[in-house]
């Protein structure tokens, strides 16, 4: 369960309370409206400059690593996170403290490759990828993490029609809970809860498809 109490970060957003609990929240609004701004408060890549953000009763601020533990990670552009050469390494990196012995770490890094239907690109260079497969990667190594929730900021905003609706399924179609910052307004309307972000606040919180048509109007 994340929770946020009173929290801001000044200039960017205003002090803001909420309690996510739905396995699909998007959050969607205007460019620099602080939907990237909420986003990372949420696994404390950036600090509440006031009140608090809670991850399962941990607070952003103090127990970071523990929450980075249970809260992933997807930036807009893949080539963020991916650091190795190959498509396995990148997955084995990210298994390196779950898996200590190559050989196991090997055999969990390609049966998450599997799961992500990348199985055959396991030794391809991570640059030979296409812009599809690389976000689609860039999922697998935080998933790999076994997080409890993801955040992915636009994950879809770099991507074709067609890797953008690949990729939406498999974001929409996980376990975990997922907040999905997007521009996406069809796969924002799927989600169980959307919140719309205007001018550094919560301008409607509710059942996705009406924050789309609440968004819409707010632009027009
Ligand atoms: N690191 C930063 N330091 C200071 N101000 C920032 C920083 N990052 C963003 N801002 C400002 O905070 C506001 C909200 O930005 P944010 O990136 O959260 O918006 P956004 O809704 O995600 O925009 P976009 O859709 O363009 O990604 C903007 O005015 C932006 O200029």
């Amino acid at each position: 369960m994340i929770e946020l109490v009173e929290a801001g970060v000044e200039g960017r957003l205003e002090p803001t309370s909420l309690r996510l609990a739905e396995r699909r929240v998007a959050v969607i609004g205007s460019n620099g409206s602080g939907k990237s701004t909420l986003a990372r408060l949420l696994n404390g890549l950036v600090e509440p400059t006031s009140g608090r953000v809670l991850v399962d009763g941990l607070d952003t601020r103090r127990d970071g690593r523990e929450v980075r533990r249970r809260v992933g990670f997807v930036f807009t552009d893949p080539n963020a996170q991916l650091v190795m050469p190959t498509v396995a390494e990148d997955v084995e990196l990210s298994l390196r403290k779950t898996h200590r012995e190559k050989a196991s770490r090997t055999a969990a890094a390609l049966a998450v490759l599997e799961r992500f239907g990348l199985a055959d690109l396991a030794q391809r260079s991570v640059h030979a990828l296409s812009g599809g497969q690389r976000q689609l990667l860039a999922i697998a190594t935080v998933l790999a993490t076994d997080p409890a929730v993801l955040v992915a900021d636009e994950p879809t905003t770099l991507l074709d029609l067609a890797n953008t609706r690949r990729v939406g399924e498999v974001l929409l179609g996980l376990e975990q809970q997922l907040v999905l910052v997007t521009h996406d307004l069809e796969l924002a309307a799927r989600c169980d809860r959307a919140l719309v972000v205007h001018a550094g606040a919560i301008a409607f919180d509710g059942p996705a498809a009406t924050a789309v048509d609440r968004y819409r109007t707010l632009v027009s």
